[in-house]
């Protein structure tokens, strides 16, 4: 199968989920094209695609709009999303950023599918939640935040790249 890969990411976490799911579809007798920026994406590699996998960094509850950008242009083909997000307490949480990714597609796509995980966030998001604490002592909300920060710290776990890995092959029928 023709596989088009296509990723944007800022900090490495969602390129780390492409690089292996492009391993992966290689593995399984896929050819993937690699793309690292979807404004690079050339028409002949979106036309020679059988399939596109797009990679996306959450950003405020979507993907950034260079993702957004190239989704919307996409017509009659099968697309499964992959992400990663800061914050990842629930499956709902992932479900509902790929919702509103999804929404970038036209109907003329077809949705095969997402999965997400969760990734780890610059350390400036640390020092602007240490300095909410230090405004707000014992916040409990502010707290969580920076536990889930350094929960995060340690994903894209090895875990998460095999999942989202399966359920990409899942859906490609790979
Ligand atoms: C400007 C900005 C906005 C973000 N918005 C969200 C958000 O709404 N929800 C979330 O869970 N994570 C959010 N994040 C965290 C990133 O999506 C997360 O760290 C992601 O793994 C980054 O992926 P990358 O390393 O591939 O760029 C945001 C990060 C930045 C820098």
């Amino acid at each position: 199968m023709k596989c088009l890969v296509v990723v944007n990411s800022k900090g490495g976490n969602t390129r780390m989920v492409a690089n292996a799911l492009v391993d992966a579809l290689e593995k399984a007798g896929s050819e993937a094209v690699f793309v690292d920026d979807p404004a690079a994406v050339d028409r002949a590699s979106v036309d020679a695609a059988e399939v596109v996998l797009a990679g996306f960094w959450t950003d405020k509850g979507d993907c950034a709009p260079e993702m957004a950008t190239f989704l919307e242009r996409l017509s009659g083909k099968r697309v499964f999303l992959f992400g990663t997000a800061g914050f990842g307490g629930s499956p709902e949480y992932f479900e509902r950023i790929l919702g509103n990714v999804r929404k970038h597609l036209s109907d003329s796509v077809e949705y095969l599918g997402g999965a997400m995980c969760q990734g780890k966030m610059g350390a400036g998001v640390r020092k602007r939640y240490e300095a909410m604490l230090a405004e707000n002592p014992g916040d409990a909300r502010i707290q969580a935040m920076i536990e889930n920060f350094d929960a995060a710290l340690a994903h894209p776990t090895e875990e998460d790249v095999a999942r989202i890995t399966a359920a990409a092959q899942r859906a490609l029928g790979a």
